[in-house]
């Protein structure tokens, strides 16, 4: 059984607290959206679709026991509260995107007068619930569309794993416990494990925050895949001798010429990949793609505290009074990157604007 990172029913939501692990295994109870902004401001829950789900759900378990007089100052609860708990990470877009949409529900509902104010709460309680399950099922579709791609290229380039499997190497964390379960990159990972066409997968320790080496690394020896962890700094010479057919990644917001923003240290990755010949994919569902803005040139980039990188835990590792910069992601140009793989297909950056416009009929 996969890792759970979220448990909803009804009124009630908890989240493994990702800042005890490994070595911890503890649920938090997440009672509204106080508790919600804050468990993502601190990254006890973190990942791109976990961060809008458990950022959605904590708004339904505030609202579950409310009694509303008026569906306007439903609406306004709903409003007010989405967009502040927008504002507890800023670069990845999926609670943005989530929280319009959940918005224009409710506008939506408030002018229908054939619908009760109970009705219209019931409404938004299901919306928000069906993110769980619709999460899962993305993350399935883009797991195969990934391994379909990256098997094709393989088998395209001819050479020592043309029939597979594969080995690939993966950054920081995108399975079961930064998503409502399977994961986007690491379900890619995951369905090539299913074809028994993953040979090996790489995880990257991933500082200074270390999503790597305590969540994908923990997952990995969960799931029993074949794995091993590497540093940062070890990606260009894992390319020269381990024959890495291909990279995945994940993303927090992708805009719409495909410049990518993801955990720093992807972009480095990616230039390494291209000096070496190995194509470079990015796995976002939808719901991570910002078509508003033209280029990375837009993104937000959260700046985290000092001491996330001057300490492990309790333990200090940095000289005192040495200055830090501790950006929590990049951009990758669109230009290094092999193809995004979604729900609905895998896209060439140049490409995928016009295809999801397509997609969305707009
Ligand atoms: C499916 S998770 C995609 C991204 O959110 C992931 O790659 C990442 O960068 C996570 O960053 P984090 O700071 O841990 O929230």
């Amino acid at each position: 059984m996969s890792l759970q990172s979220i448990k909803y029913k009804r009124g009630s939501l908890e989240i493994l607290d990702q800042l005890l692990l490994p070595v911890v295994s503890k649920y938090v109870t997440v009672r509204g959206v106080e508790d919600g902004w804050r468990v993502i401001n601190k990254m006890q829950v973190r990942g791109a679709p976990a961060i809008a789900i458990v950022g959605c759900l904590s708004l339904a378990v505030e609202i579950h026991p409310e009694v509303f007089e008026t569906k306007k100052s439903l609406r306004q609860e709903i409003e007010g509260k989405l967009n502040y708990l927008v504002s507890a990470r800023p670069t990845a877009v999926n609670m943005k995107i989530s929280a319009d949409e959940l918005i224009t529900l409710a506008n939506d509902l408030t002018k229908d007068d054939a619908i009760s104010v109970d009705e219209m709460k019931q409404r938004f309680l299901n919306a928000t619930e069906a993110m769980l399950e619709k999460d899962i099922s993305d993350n399935r579709a883009i797991g195969a569309n990934g391994a379909k791609a990256i098997l094709q290229h393989v088998a395209d380039a001819g050479g020592a794993q043309a029939a597979g499997p594969v080995r690939v190497l993966t950054h920081c964390n995108t399975g079961s416990l930064a998503t409502a379960g399977y994961g986007t990159a690491l379900g890619v990972v995951r369905h090539l494990s299913e074809l028994n066409k993953l040979e090996h997968v790489y995880c990257t320790e991933t500082r200074p925050y270390n999503q790597g080496a305590r969540l994908t690394a923990y997952e990995l020896v969960h799931e029993k895949l074949p794995a091993t962890l590497v540093l940062d700094s070890m990606v260009a010479a894992l390319f020269r001798v381990k024959n890495v057919a291909a990279v995945v990644v994940g993303a927090d917001r992708v805009a719409a010429n495909g410049d990518t923003a993801n955990k720093i240290g992807t972009y480095q990755i990616a230039v390494v990949a291209k000096h070496h010949g190995v194509p470079f994919y990015v796995a976002a569902p939808l719901t991570s793609i910002d078509l508003q803005i033209p280029s990375g040139d837009h993104i937000i980039i959260e700046v985290r505290p000092d001491r996330e990188m001057t300490h492990v835990g309790e333990h200090r590792i940095a000289a005192p009074g040495i200055n830090c910069w501790n950006p929590a992601f990049d951009v990758t140009p669109a230009a290094l990157i092999t193809g995004i793989i979604t729900e609905h297909g895998v896209f060439e950056p140049s490409q995928l604007k016009a295809e999801i416009q397509k997609l969305l009929q707009l």
